[in-house]
C-alpha cells in the first residue's frame, strides 16, 4: 500500500471491485480497501441475480454459481402462486451465486487489472482539505495511516459511514430500512429451479420471505420486514423461525446471518468534492427486490469511468464528476428504482385480502400475453372492487 493514489476505494463488495477493476483498466493507480480480514466473509445476501443482468458485468462462471433458476413465483397469503419463467426480455431468469467466491473473483479481477487490494484496513476518517475529499485516513493492520487520492470512491455498503462523514445525507428513513434475517438450511423440501417469494403480513409485515435454492435439498430461506405493522414486537427472526418451524421442520440451519437493507430513494446527491458514492452507500438497492449487486456493479463501474475522464483532465471537483449522478439517474436502473420505489410504497398499503384477490386473478392469466397497462385493465375488470388501488399500480407503472 502507497500512500499516494488517483483512486482510493473504500470497500470490497460488488461496488468497489467493479469500480477498482475499471479505474486501473482506464490506466490510473488505485487502491481498494477492505476493513475485514478477507474478501467475502461474511456477506450478506440471498445470492440471487438475473442472468443477463450478471453477463454484463463478468462471465458466468459454475465455481460462483450455486444454482441455476428457472422461475420466480410470488405466493399469496392463501398459497396461490404466480410464476414468473422469463424476464421483460424474454431471458431466463437468473442464478443463485455462492457470494463468498463471486466477491473474490470479482476483486481477484480488479488487482490482476493492477489494482492494490488491502484487506484489515478500515477507512476512520476523511482527509478534507478546503472542503473537498482528498483522501482517507485509516486504520491498517491496526495501525493509523494516511491515503491520498483524487478521488475517493465510497463503497462501504449499507452504514454508508464514508459519504456521511464527508457531510452527505445518508440517513434512511426507520420505516424504508427493511430488517432481514436469513439461514442457509440443509434438508429441506423446495423446487431446486425456482425462487420463492412469500407475501402477506401474517408472513413477512410489509416485505417477504424468500426460498432460494443453493443446491440439493438446500436454500437460502430468508425474510425482509419493514415492521410498520409487526406491532406485537415480533422481530424478522422471529417471522422467520416461525415459517422454518412450519415448513422445513427437519430442516438444518448451516449458517445464520443478519442485516438492513434500505428501501428508500437513492442519495439526493452522489458526488461531493473529491468523492463518489457507490453501491448500498448510493442506496441504489431495488426497493422491491431488495436486489443490489447488479446496481453496485453498475454505479461502481460508471464511477470509475467519469472519475477516470476527471483525473486526466486534472479536475476531480463535484462539479466535474457529477455526470456520473446524472447519468446514473437517467439511466435504466435509475428509473427501475423510482418506478419500483412507488410500486413499493403502493404494495405496503395492500392488506392479505387483496394481495388474495390480485393473486387469484394474474394466476389465470396468461402474462405473456400483456403488455402492464392491458395486464391492469384485465384486473380492474376482474375486481371491479380494486378500482382505485388499481389505477393507482396503473398510473406508477405506466
Ligand atoms: C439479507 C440480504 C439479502 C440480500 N439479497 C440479495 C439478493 O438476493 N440479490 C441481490 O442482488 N442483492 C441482495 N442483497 C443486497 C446486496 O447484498 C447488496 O446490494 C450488495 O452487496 C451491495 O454491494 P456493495 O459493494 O455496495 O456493498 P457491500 O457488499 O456491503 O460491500 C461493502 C464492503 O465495504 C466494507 N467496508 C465497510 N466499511 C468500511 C470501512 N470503513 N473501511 C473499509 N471497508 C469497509 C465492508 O466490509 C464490505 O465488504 C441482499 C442484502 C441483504 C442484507
Amino acid at each position: 500500500m502507497k500512500s499516494n493514489y488517483d483512486i482510493l476505494v473504500i470497500g470490497g463488495g460488488p461496488a468497489g471491485a467493479l469500480a477498482a477493476k475499471t479505474a486501473a483498466e482506464a490506466g490510473n493507480s488505485v487502491c481498494i480497501i477492505e476493513k475485514r480480514p478477507a474478501i467475502g466473509t461474511p456477506v450478506r445476501c440471498a445470492e440471487g441475480i438475473g442472468k443477463e443482468l450478471l453477463k454484463e458485468y463478468i462471465k458466468p462462471d459454475p465455481r460462483w454459481i450455486s444454482a441455476e433458476i428457472e422461475r420466480a413465483r410470488l405466493i399469496a397469503p392463501n398459497g396461490t402462486s404466480v410464476s414468473l419463467e422469463q424476464d421483460r426480455a424474454g431471458n431466463e431468469v437468473g442464478y443463485v451465486l455462492d457470494r463468498k467466491v463471486f466477491d473474490r473473483e470479482l476483486v481477484w479481477q480488479a488487482a490482476e487489472a493492477g489494482a492494490d487490494v488491502v484487506v484489515k484496513t478500515r477507512a476512520i476518517a476523511p482527509i478534507m482539505e478546503n472542503g473537498a475529499v482528498r483522501g482517507a485516513k485509516v486504520l491498517s493492520a491496526g495501525m493509523p495511516a494516511d491515503i491520498r487520492a483524487e478521488v475517493v470512491l465510497a463503497a462501504d455498503g449499507t452504514e454508508a459511514q464514508f459519504a456521511r462523514w464527508a457531510g452527505l445525507d445518508t440517513t434512511v428513513p426507520l420505516r424504508e430500512m427493511m430488517s432481514c434475517a436469513q439461514y442457509l438450511m440443509t434438508d429441506i423440501d423446495i423446487d431446486a429451479g425456482s425462487t420463492d417469494f412469500y407475501l402477506g403480513n401474517e408472513i413477512a409485515p410489509e416485505g417477504y420471505l424468500w426460498v432460494f435454492p443453493k443446491g440439493d435439498r438446500t436454500a437460502n430461506v430468508g425474510i425482509g420486514i419493514t415492521g410498520r405493522k409487526s406491532r406485537d414486537g415480533s422481530r424478522a427472526k422471529d417471522y422467520l423461525d416461525r415459517f422454518v418451524a412450519k415448513n422445513f421442520p427437519d430442516g438444518k440451519t448451516i449458517e445464520a446471518i443478519a442485516g438492513g437493507v434500505p428501501v428508500c430513494r437513492p442519495l439526493a446527491c452522489t458526488v461531493a468534492d473529491g468523492l463518489m458514492v457507490i453501491g448500498d452507500a448510493a442506496r441504489v438497492v431495488d426497493p422491491i427486490t431488495g436486489g443490489g449487486i447488479g446496481n453496485a456493479m453498475y454505479t461502481g463501474r460508471l464511477a470509475a469511468q467519469v472519475a477516470s475522464r476527471c483525473i486526466e483532465r486534472g479536475n476531480c471537483s463535484k462539479e466535474a464528476l457529477m455526470p456520473y449522478d446524472t447519468e446514473w439517474r437517467a439511466s435504466r436502473m435509475g428509473t427501475i428504482l423510482e418506478r419500483n420505489y412507488k410500486v413499493k410504497e403502493y404494495f405496503i398499503t395492500l392488506d392479505d385480502a387483496k394481495l388474495n384477490t390480485l393473486a387469484d386473478s394474474i394466476a389465470s392469466i396468461s402474462l405473456k400475453e400483456f403488455s402492464v397497462s392491458a395486464l391492469i385493465k384485465e384486473l380492474i375488470k376482474r375486481n371491479p372492487k380494486m378500482l382505485l388501488e388499481l389505477k393507482a399500480l396503473r398510473d406508477t407503472l405506466v
